[in-house]
This record gives C-alpha cells, sequence and structure tokens, in this order.
C-alpha cells in the first residue's frame, strides 16, 4: 500500500516556488489499480517521482506500507526502491543489444549472479522465462527489442519491473507510444498482473478516453494545480 499523506513538494521557480504537489493526500491500496489523469503539469510525474523516493517533499509523509520514504537517506531510499518498487516508464527502455530473456537478467542482483555458471544461472533463466510467459510472451525470450511490436516491447518492460516481486508498481504513461487496440491490452495486463500478485499500483495515464472499455479502473482520481479532486480516495 502507498500512503500519501498530506504531501507538499514546491520547486524554484524564478525568485519564487511553483507547487507541484498541494497537501495531497492518497490510498493506493494493494491488489487495485488506481489511476491518476490530470493535464499537463499538473502533478502527477511528481506523485510518482516523490512515491520512488527519488524527490522527497516539503511536508508530509509518503508510506510504502509502513516505512516513510520521504524521511528515508537517499541511498536507504534507493534501497528501498530496489526491493520494493517497480517502475514502468512511457518508453520501455529496453537495451538494444539484449536478448529479452537478458533484459530481465541484467536487473540487479539478478546481473550479478547471471554472469555465473550452473545451478544458479539456469534457476533465473527459468524466472526470467516464467515472467514472461505471465506477460504473455512465451517463446520470444532470444529476441532482440527491434524484433517486437511496440506493445510486445512494453511487456518485457512490465515483466522486468517485477522481477524483484515488488509491492508496489509505479506506471507512468505507458500507452501513449500504442494504438488505442494494444493500449487496451497492456492495461489490461496491468491489472491482472496487479490483481494476482497483489502490488499497490500506480498508474499515470493521458489516456483515460481510450481504456474505459477496459475493466478494473474504477479508482480514478485527477489532479489539477497539484490538488486531487474532492473526495480524494482513502
Ligand atoms: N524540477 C522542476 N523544477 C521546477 N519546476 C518543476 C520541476 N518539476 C516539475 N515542475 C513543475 O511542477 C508542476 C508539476 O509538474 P509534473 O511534471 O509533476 O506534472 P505532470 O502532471 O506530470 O505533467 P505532464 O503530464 O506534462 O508530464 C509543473 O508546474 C512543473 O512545471
Amino acid at each position: 500500500m502507498i500512503t500519501f499523506d498530506d504531501v507538499t513538494l514546491t520547486h524554484p521557480d524564478g525568485a519564487g516556488r511553483v507547487t507541484a504537489l498541494d497537501h495531497v493526500h492518497l490510498v493506493v491500496p494493494d491488489g487495485a489499480v488506481t489511476v491518476l489523469t490530470g493535464p499537463s503539469g499538473s502533478g502527477k510525474s511528481s506523485l510518482l517521482a516523490v512515491a520512488a523516493g527519488l524527490v522527497r517533499p516539503d511536508s508530509g509523509r509518503v508510506l510504502l506500507d509502513d516505512d516513510d520514504v520521504a524521511r528515508l537517506a537517499p541511498s536507504a531510499a534507493a534501497a528501498l526502491r530496489r526491493e520494493r518498487v517497480g517502475v514502468v516508464f512511457q518508453q520501455a527502455n529496453l537495451l538494444p543489444s539484449l536478448t529479452v530473456r537478458d533484459q530481465l537478467l541484467v536487473m540487479g542482483e539478478l546481473g550479478a549472479v547471471a554472469g555465473g555458471r550452473g545451478q544458479r544461472r539456469r534457476e533465473l533463466r527459468e524466472h526470467a522465462d516464467a515472467l514472461l510467459a505471465e506477460v504473455g510472451l512465451d517463446g520470444l525470450g532470444r529476441r532482440r527489442p527491434h524484433q517486437l511490436s511496440g506493445g510486445q516491447r512494453q511487456r518485457v518492460a512490465i515483466a522486468r519491473a517485477l522481477v524483484h516481486a515488488p509491492s508496489v508498481l509505479l506506471v507512468d504513461e505507458p500507452t501513449s507510444a500504442l494504438d488505442s487496440e494494444r493500449a487496451a491490452e497492456v492495461v489490461e495486463l496491468l491489472v491482472r498482473l496487479t490483481r494476482e500478485r497483489g502490488t499497490a499500483t500506480l498508474l499515470v495515464t493521458h489516456d483515460l478516453d481510450r481504456l474505459n472499455s477496459v475493466p478494473g479502473l474504477e479508482r480514478v482520481v485527477r489532479m489539477s494545480d497539484g490538488r486531487l479532486d474532492v473526495p480524494a480516495l482513502r
């Protein structure tokens, strides 16, 4: 679960400051997708950055389960992010020279042992292949990114975000590079994985109109000028 408790974030802006998040209260529960939408500049990316512990708010608490990422030192926030947070971006950001399976194996601790041999390496490959099957890419582990469609590349990015079995999934505009059908499929996949794995998923999108056929997107919050619609979800 992610809990934003009275979170305010400002940035320097010339002589003054611009308010990106203005006393935000929001709960992102486990096992459901919470959709965050709103116009450009309304504060959506700022909320994700704060949840990931990449940016420290001026005030308020940001709880990942029971840990307040807003109060952790940068190194502790980075460790928490590695262990408990999965992130999916607008572009899949895959490494062009690596196979699909190796995109998963280079993650963190897996990367360290993936260079090894024997039993452990076999287990990790099996883990990667199982994840690829889970996102609908069964048997495509040996392909490289240029041999995949945009929707398939985004699925690899989702599988990569799940390598460490995160409890929190932060997803930033995953469908903006996809046609409507592919966009709906990718979000359906996120809804299913969120339910099956029990992750607290926060999905930022401009694309709500194209996604209204997707079941399981009932929790929608809108931002404008750094504030959430009232009543905020609790
Ligand atoms: N590093 C920064 N320095 C100064 N101002 C910033 C910075 N980051 C964001 N802002 C400002 O904070 C506000 C919120 O920006 P944010 O990027 O969170 O909005 P957004 O809703 O994600 O926009 P978009 O949909 O265009 O990505 C905007 O006014 C933006 O100009």
